[in-house]
């Protein structure tokens, strides 16, 4: 078995990366580490994993661990300081953060911490599984994406890469749980601050939006500028991104469906809905799928895509676990089996 630690055990998605791991055939967890829970037991943060995992909570003190994967799912700004290339000699690290994600210069621009860690910048792989397998394979060092960006990634670099979409024209207009922002307290995720109403935050500014376009020019081959949007909605999990983009004259639905089967038809966790229905963060919710739908609609020439996954494990948990997967060679789907949850 191979000995797993996770720095932030106890925040969200810590709690799903044990969630996945502690009956994963191939791995042991052998250290949860927690900045507010140190000496408690697991089950005493989570009650649900009673009996399940009753390790107790250690600081995030690296001497204390020793492992062979390590994932980090601390807040940004965390991971820079942490990952050092002795680190790397002895453990694959899978970051669940933004630290390793994008260039110095789009992280000190968009982020309001500082980035300790720019020589690993170029040996860090962006663990979008998909698109990035082979690289992924060889890693020592995993810039897992986060939720809204792997849901947006995953529509749109088929038709980025296709050349069927103008560059300039897409929106993405998407919706996340409230899960999305972390189990730490902030106003904006009271009850009463965010039951009963969808707001719509960091218009023009949200720290994606550069993640999106560095990574369609990588994976996609195209320099695209986009309006990204997020949202919250009243609910716990998932994401839903409504995304609109301007064809290219005569392409139509059957096209679009090619498109998407060509890059698609063999991924397991990706499931082309095509437009016989449209995807629903309910018929995701607590698995590793990516549902995609879209529409193209003839009289104004757009396209519509409806994706959804769940933000803690495709946007998430289960992608690095995917990751580690890829990473260790194993069947890239261990542990991730299990069909999402409905009614949740
Ligand atoms: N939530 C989501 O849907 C997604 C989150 N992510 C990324 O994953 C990472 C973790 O997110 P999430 O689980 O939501 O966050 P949470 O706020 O739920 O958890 C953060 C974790 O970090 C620990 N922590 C917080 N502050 C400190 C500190 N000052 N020093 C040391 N440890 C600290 C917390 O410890 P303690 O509980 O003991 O206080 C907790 O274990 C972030 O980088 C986030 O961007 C990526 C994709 C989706
Ligand atoms: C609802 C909510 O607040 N969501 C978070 C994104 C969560 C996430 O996925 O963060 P990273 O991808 O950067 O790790 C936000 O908008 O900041």
């Amino acid at each position: 078995m191979m000995k797993v630690a996770i720095l932030g055990a106890t925040g969200y998605v810590g709690a799903e990366l044990v969630r996945l791991l502690y009956r994963h055939p191939k791995v042991q967890l052998t250290h949860l580490s927690s900045h507010s829970y140190q000496s408690e037991s697991y089950s005493k943060v989570y009650p649900h994993f009673k009996g399940l995992v009753e390790e107790v909570c250690i600081e995030d003190d690296l001497n204390k661990i020793d492992a062979d994967v390590l994932f980090i799912a601390l807040p940004h700004g965390f991971a820079s300081k942490i990952v050092t290339p002795a680190l790397l000699q002895k453990t694959k690290v899978i970051d669940m953060g933004a630290d390793f994600r994008i260039s110095k210069e789009a992280y000190d621009n968009w982020y309001q911490v500082e980035h300790f860690g720019e020589e690993l910048l170029e040996e860090a792989i962006y663990g979008l599984s998909e698109w990035n397998r082979e690289k992924i394979k060889s890693a020592q060092l995993i810039a897992n994406p986060g939720c809204y960006v792997t849901c947006s990634l995953l529509s749109l670099i088929p038709l980025v890469k296709e050349k069927v979409i103008d560059l300039e024209s897409i929106i993405i207009d998407a919706k996340s749980g409230v899960t999305g922002a972390g189990r730490g307290l902030s106003i904006g995720s009271h009850y009463t601050e965010c039951n009963e109403s969808i707001k719509a935050y960091g218009l023009t500014t949200h720290r994606h939006t550069p993640e999106i376009e560095e990574k369609l020019l990588c994976f996609g081959g195209e320099n695209v500028t986009l309006t990204f949007t997020p949202h919250l909605v009243p609910m716990n999990r998932g994401i839903l991104a409504t995304i609109y983009g301007k064809l290219k004259a005569g392409v139509t639905n059957e096209h679009i469906m090619h498109i998407y089967k060509k890059y698609y038809k063999d991924e397991k966790f990706i499931r082309l809905l095509g437009d016989t229905a449209v995807a629903e963060t309910r018929w995701v919710k607590g698995s590793n799928f990516c549902d995609i739908s879209f529409k193209v609609d003839e009289r104004t020439g757009r396209v519509i895509i409806v994706s959804a996954l769940d933000n803690m494990i495709k946007g998430a948990a289960g992608q690095a676990v995917q990751n580690m997967n890829l990473m260790m060679g194993w069947q890239e789907d261990l542990g991730l089996e299990d069909a999402p949850i409905f009614p949740a």
